[in-house]
Order: structure tokens, then C-alpha cells, then sequence
């Protein structure tokens, strides 16, 4: 029997009632007895879910509060010093996610710890806590271990679940070593680690599982020979040491490649591979594992929201069970649905003002039936669900023919873009000594990234508007005061490049999504973004076209109210393709260029309404490329031709500004370069000068401005600190190419820290100009 499985559920609940709750528990608003007990009740909701969708296996432990590596690193013991003596419980590990603070009282001193660190997870916007290793780590396992008791939890329901866990090898890769243990090579604390594991299995198998689904997401990865040696002799170990259980070593995000010559003989009884990123790579995985082993088939897209089509997905199933028997078969989603929305039963304004787009879509909940579907067609054959089937076959064919998704204009545009729309018409040195006569500038310019504080005034006015509290033109008079507000502060603080302020945007990519056609939005599309914190992306599901201007009426309002150059903002093709759900019926490079065209107009008409530096963001290039290395040239070609040719339609004279963030660039630092903007500001306060190292030595001749100070804190940074950070600069970079400015965008901050570190900061850039005068 083919069985029908799933990786993971996604733990936010269908109308984010984790976050909702873990937010409760932080204001004090609840018990951590009363949080327990909702999530009791959740992870009793997700499994009855799943199964009532007809899933024969079901995942448990994958259900976090905050982050399931943080889970995992303190099941384990891996719990960073500096968190050792606060009390175990909810508290502590919150405090590893997001650090804590707190006043000192008349029995307690005060308490200020830095969170540990939060990385993306792979290529996907979930950020994962970096566990952290010492060189004398030790480890083992807490008592009532997380993944014991949420089994336990499931089987007093009567639900037998496949435990998950996340395997000792990706575990240790992608964790880092301590500040207190540099140079500690993760990979020797292996000998150390294993035992842990063995007696968590040990306990699972007490407990009656088999199955247990073992993550190691970094098979997906270029790792070293040695590393796949090391897996061989890691599972050969587990596997011998843990009879009773039955290991599914789980893959995802791309394909395992060569890193699938452990498994044959190393014990495990199934692998579990993604078919819709790699469907190539079955052929090569069949012949590659053991004559008992079972393979689970990733067939369903777990990082999406489209429907499945299911005939083709049966197809490739059926080679599958040709090739190794329906008992070696497992059907399921591609990766956790960790990374898909929960369920459309929410979904009702698409429902019901838009049944066609609406037809198109499935969230985790109807992922989990069409893995079923075809399961039991494997099983029983296609007869058995012939309804679904066909149900599926209409809504697949009505979305391949709708002339929604389509249009011909733009189509002929991407036709006829020629290579000199990818070039600007002068090299950098040749445009900037124009740029700089004919729009001179002080040295050491001063500027900020874009937005500044949201305050809750500016999200109420937009949250009346949306519920029609107030009308198109209340609002907007409201916005053009916050900009005027805005300017008047960046005169008074002598900033020398001003913003508007990015008032009118809830959010950088929606706010352009919502102005262009072929994008979508859900209301209750959420997926787990980090801790708490969920985002509904966008959905573009049509060609892309820009109709009307989308920034022009308030970038020239704002510099009709100044002297001082107005920079305007728009966020890169990019990052619009990288933060949406995006159409998979056609490449994402055709896409991301529909989504450059739609820049370039607007870049146009902001220069030809007198704009003369525009700023194109693109802070999420790094997080798209791919898990490969052969595979970065192909992507850094199209994304960085679809940055050029959103920016180069401009006269030498506009200054095309850049900005990127959260990503550490040395590896992509060529395609930075063939970027060829005239600014860059980058965050970098953060990295003690490793980035800037990379822009010298490779010669980076442009102008550039590496964030002075951390916009993720309200501490307010001292002028000596931000001169400390210029001055190491200036090793690195040539005077007159440095630029002054924060790490990225004001708008998680309050006004108060604003004006007071940007005060710091002009001091710092006035200080430099004193110096070299
Ligand atoms: C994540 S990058 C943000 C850039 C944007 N212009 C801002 O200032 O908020
Ligand atoms: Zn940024």
C-alpha cells in the first residue's frame, strides 16, 4: 500500500492563533499554564485535520511556539551560557529567540540579554535560530523531551504519528560555533551529540512508535565528501542502535545530487526527496537506493499555493511504484507545509469575489487531500477518485486557458527588450563626474534608507481607509501631512538626500502588488515568518504590467516642499518576485522581468518629473539564489538583468541608488557589481567591516554607504561610535565614494530614537568634513 504522508503542518493555527496566543503570554495577558493548554488543543486540531483529509502517516513534533531549531537545541541542551541561569520553560526559550530585558527590582538585578542569532532557513523567508556550539558543549536530553510528549499527546488521541526531528548532521552544520569557542569545528562534537539522539529514539520506540522522519535539509546542499562519509557512519550507528524504529531520512528545497550514495547501505529504511523542485532527480534516486528502502515522493508544492496537478503528479508517481512496488511508496508534500498558508476555509472574500482565481488554490489543509487523492488512486486506482480527478483535471485546464493569466502586450514587450536596455549609456567614472556637477552634494553625503517610523497614528489612518471609515481623500490628505511632517524633519536634522518617508506603504512589496495587474492578495494567506511574526505575501498569478504611476504624486509632492534633492523609492523586481507566492506555470525569470518593466516605467516617470536619485531596493537578491553553486550563474543572470533593466533607462546625470540587507553579499559580490549602481547602501553595523573587506579587495569603484548604525534596536548609537565605524570605512573605501546612513529602514522605530541617531549620524559625517578640509 502506497501510503499517504505529510512532513509537517504548519503550527500558526488556521487564523494565527499561536501567534496570537505566544503575543498574549508576552504581555502577561495569559498563563503559561493557559498557553499549554491552547496549544493541547491546536496540535489536537492539526492531526484530526490531517487525518480526517485521509492521511495515513502524520507528522508530530513539528508544532513550535517560536522556532522548531530552538526547540530542538534546547531538547538537546544546547542552550548558549549566557541563558544557563535563567529558570527552564517558555520563558527562557522566548529569551533565546528575541533576548530579554528587564529592569532591575528591589530583589532582582536587571536583566539585559542579547537574543541568539536568526538566519533564513535555506532559500524560503522562515528565519531559523542559529544554534550556537562550545568547544566543551555538552548534551542531553530534557527531561519530558518535546518530541516524547507530543507523541504521547497524539497517541491518547488514538492517532499514531510519525515523529519529526531534525537530523544531528544539519543540526551541527547549520549551527555556529560560540563567540567563546572560535574555530571549534562543529562536525567533531558528533561523537558527543550521538548518544542524545539514541536515547530519544530509545524513548520513542518505549513510547511505540516506528516511523520517525529524520530532517537533514543539508543533503540538499554542495556538502564535502566528508560530511557524506560522516552520514553514512552517523546512520549506520543510529540505525543499528535503534532496531525497533524506522528512519525516513527527509530531503527538501532541491535535489540530494551524489550526497543519496550514503543511504543504500546505511540502515535507513526510506528517503524522502522533493519532486517539485527536482522532479528530474527520481530516476537517479530509484537506482540508487537499497532493494528495501522506501522512497517518499515530495509531489505536492509545499511552498506554494496552487493547486497540484494531480494527473501529471500521478504520472510520476506510477513510475515510481513500477520501479519499486506500492509498499515502497510514500505520497507527500515536497517539504513541511511550514512555508504554505493553513487552509482556505477562511478565504472568503476570494471565494466570493473571485471564484475563478479562487478554483486555482490550495493551502495546507487541501495539499493534505490531494496527497490522499492520489495515494488512494495509486491504491485502488484512478477510478476510485475519479471525481477528484476530474475536479482537478477542470480547475488545472481552467487556469492553463483563463485569459486572466495572460496578456499579449506585455508578453510582445519581454519580446523585444534588446541587450541596450540592460546598459547604461555611460560607465560609472564617466557618470558620476557628471552626477556630481550637475547635482553637486557635501561630502560624505548624509541620507537614509526610506522609511520612517509607522507610527500607530499612520496605521490607523490606514486601517480606517481599508475598513471606509474614511474616504480616498481624507486619507491622502492625511499621508501628504505625514510627508510634509517628514521632510520638515529631515531639513531640521540637515540631512543632505531626503525621503518621503514610505507613509503610504504597509509593506514594500504589497504596496507596489497593489498597484500592478497580474498580482492578488489574500486575507488569510499567512505563513511563519519568524517567532511570532507571520506574512501574507502576495499572490501574482497574471502577467505583470504597471497601468498608472505608482509613487510619482508623492515623491514630487515631497520634493516640491524642499530645496534639498528628493530621493524617490520602489522597491526592486527581485524582491517582488522573492516576498510573493508566485505563478507556476511559467518561469520566474519571465516573471521577474514582467515585474522589471513595471520598475522601468516608474523609474522613467519619476525622472521626467525632475527626481534625479532614485532608489531601486532589492534587500532580498542574496535569499534567491539558489542551494547549488552550478546553479548561481544562471539565476544571478536573470535577476541582476531584470535589476538593469529596471534602472538603466535613466540619463547618466540620475543617480540610480541601491540597497540591500540581511544577507552577507561576498558571494554574490560580482553580480553586485554588474549591477552597475551609481549608490549602494548596504546593512553592515552589524559585521565588524568583514563585508567591506570583499568591496576593496574585488575593487568596487562606485559609491557606497554601509549602514552606521543597527535599525533592529532602539538604542540610540553615539556620534563616536558611528565615527569609529566611518573611520574604518575610509580603509576600505575611497572619501569620495562614502556615503552616510543607518543599516536599512527607520520603521519599525519610534521618533524619538530617530532623531536622536540621526542626529549622531549627520555629527559624524560634519566631523569627516571638518577633518579632510
Ligand atoms: C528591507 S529593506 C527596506 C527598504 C525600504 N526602502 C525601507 O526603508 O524600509
Ligand atoms: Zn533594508
Amino acid at each position: 500500500m502506497v501510503q499517504a504522508t505529510n512532513l509537517g503542518f504548519p503550527r500558526i493555527g488556521g487564523q494565527r492563533e499561536t501567534k496570537k496566543l505566544v503575543e498574549n503570554f508576552w504581555a502577561g495577558k495569559i498563563t503559561e499554564q493557559a498557553l499549554d493548554e491552547a496549544a493541547v488543543k491546536l496540535r489536537a486540531e492539526n492531526w484530526k485535520l490531517q487525518q480526517a483529509q485521509g492521511l495515513s502517516q502524520i507528522p508530530s513534533g513539528d508544532f513550535s511556539f517560536y522556532d522548531h531549531v530552538l526547540d530542538h537545541s534546547v531538547m538537546f541542551n544546547v542552550i548558549p551560557q549566557r541563558f544557563r541561569h535563567l529558570a527552564e520553560g517558555h520563558e527562557r526559550n522566548f529569551a533565546i529567540g528575541r533576548g530579554i530585558q528587564k529592569p532591575a527590582t528591589e530583589t532582582q538585578e536587571k536583566v539585559d540579554i542579547e537574543a541568539q542569532e536568526m538566519k533564513k532557513w535555506f532559500d524560503t523567508n522562515y528565519h531559523y535560530i542559529v544554534p550556537e556550539f562550545e568547544t566543551n558543549q555538552t548534551f542531553h536530553l530534557s527531561a519530558n523531551a518535546k518530541t516524547v510528549q507530543e507523541f504521547n499527546e497524539a497517541k491518547a488521541l488514538g492517532i499514531h504519528t510519525r515523529p519529526v526531528i531534525l537530523g544531528p548532521l544539519s543540526f551541527l552544520l547549520l549551527g555556529k560555533a560560540a563567540k567563546n569557542s572560535a574555530g571549534l569545528d562543529l562536525i567533531t562534537l558528533l561523537p558527543k551529540l550521538l548518544p542524545v539522539y539514541e536515547e530519544l529514539f530509545a524513548q520513542l520506540a518505549a513510547a511505540g512508535a516506528d516511523w520517525v522522519q529524520i530532517d537533514e535539509p543539508i543533503l540538499a546542499l554542495d556538502i564535502s565528501a566528508a560530511v557524506v562519509a560522516h552520514f553514512h557512519t552517523t546512520y549506520t550507528h543510529l540505525t543499528a542502535a535503534a532496531p525497533k524504529l524506522k528512519f525516513l531520512i527527509a530531503t527538501y528545497f532541491g535535489r540530494i545530487g551524489n550526497n543519496v550514495s550514503f543511504i543504500k547501505d546505511s540502515g535507513v529504511a526510506g528517503l524522502h526527496i522533493d519532486l517539485v523542485r527536482a522532479p528530474e532527480q527520481l530516476e537517479h534516486v530509484i537506482a540508487n537506493i537499497g532493494q528495501t528502502q522506501v522512497l517518499s515522493l515530495g509531489l505536492i508544492d509545499g511552498r506554494n499555493i496552487w493547486k497540484t496537478n494531480l494527473a501529471a503528479a500521478l504520472k510520476l508517481a506510477e513510475t515510481a511504484v513500477a520501479a519499486l512496488g506500492s509498499d515502497r511508496v510514500f505520497v507527500a508534500p515536497s517539504c513541511s507545509l511550514l512555508h504554505a498558508p493553513v487552509t482556505l476555509r477562511f478565504e472568503k472574500r476570494l471565494a466570493s469575489k473571485n471564484p475563478e482565481l479562487f478554483d486555482w488554490l490550495a493551502y495546507s489543509e487541501e495539499k493534505c487531500k490531494e496527497v490522499h487523492v492520489i495515494a488512494h488512486a495509486l491504491n485502488h486506482g484512478t477510478d476510485s477518485v475519479k471525481a477528484e480527478l476530474a475536479d482537478n483535471a477542470r480547475s488545472i485546464e481552467a487556469r492553463r486557458v483563463s485569459s486572466h493569466t495572460t496578456n499579449a502586450a506585455v508578453r510582445q514587450r519581454l519580446e523585444a527588450i534588446v541587450p541596450d536596455q540592460l546598459r547604461r549609456r555611460n560607465v560609472f567614472p564617466t557618470r558620476q563626474v557628471k552626477q556630481h556637477e550637475a547635482n553637486p552634494l557635501p561630502a560624505f553625503p548624509t541620507t537614509t534608507i526610506g522609511s520612517f517610523p509607522q507610527t500607530k497614528e499612520i496605521r490607523l489612518a490606514r486601517a480606517k481607509f481599508t475598513k471606509g471609515e474614511i474616504d480616498a481623500a481624507a486619507y491622502h490628505d492625511f499621508i501628504k501631512k505625514e510627508i510634509a511632517f517628514c521632510v520638515k524633519e529631515q531639513e531640521e536634522l540637515k540631512i543632505d538626500v531626503l525621503v518621503h518617508g514610505e507613509a503610504e506603504r504597509n509593506d514594500m512589496v504589497a504596496y507596489f502588488g497593489e498597484r500592478l495587474e497580474g498580482y492578488i492578495f489574500s486575507e488569510n494567506g499567512w505563513i511563519a515568518s519568524y517567532g511570532s511574526r507571520c506574512v501574507r505575501p502576495p499572490i501574482i498569478f497574471g502577467d505583470v504590467h504597471r497601468v498608472n504611476p505608482m509613487t510619482i504624486t508623492e515623491t514630487v509632492y515631497a520634493q516640491s516642499l524642499t530645496s534639498k534633492p528628493m530621493k524617490g523609492m520602489l522597491t526592486g523586481p527581485v524582491t517582488c518576485l522573492q516576498w510573493s507566492f508566485v505563478r507556476d506555470d511559467i518561469p520566474r525569470s519571465v516573471v521577474c522581468t514582467q515585474l522589471a518593466l513595471a520598475i522601468r516605467d516608474e523609474v522613467a516617470d519619476l525622472e521626467k518629473a525632475g527626481i534625479v536619485h532614485i532608489q531601486v531596493d532589492e534587500p532580498a537578491i542574496r535569499e534567491g539564489l539558489p542551494l547549488r553553486s552550478v546553479d548561481f550563474d544562471f539565476y544571478l543572470q536573470w535577476a541582476v538583468d531584470a535589476f538593469l533593466l529596471s534602472t538603466t533607462g535613466v540619463k547618466d546625470t540620475t543617480i540610480i541608488h541601491t540597497h540591500m540587507c540581511y544577507s552577507d553579499f561576498q558571494d554574490i559580490f560580482q553580480a553586485i557589481v554588474r549591477m552597475d549602481a551609481d549608490v549602494l547602501t548596504i546593512e553592515n553595523s552589524k559585521s565588524d567591516m568583514r563585508i567591506l573587506g570583499a568591496f576593496s579587495t574585488h575593487g568596487y569603484n562606485a559609491e557606497i554607504g554601509p549602514g552606521v548604525f543597527d535599525i533592529h534596536s532602539p538604542r540610540v548609537p553615539s556620534t563616536h561610535e558611528m565615527k569609529e565605524r566611518a573611520d574604518a570605512m575610509l580603509k576600505y573605501i575611497p572619501s569620495r565614494n562614502l556615503w552616510i546612513n543607518p543599516d536599512c529602514g527607520l520603521k519599525t522605530r519610534g521618533w524619538k530614537e530617530v532623531r536622536e541617531s540621526l542626529t549622531n549620524m549627520v555629527a559624524v559625517a560634519e566631523a569627516l568634513r571638518a577633518a579632510s578640509a
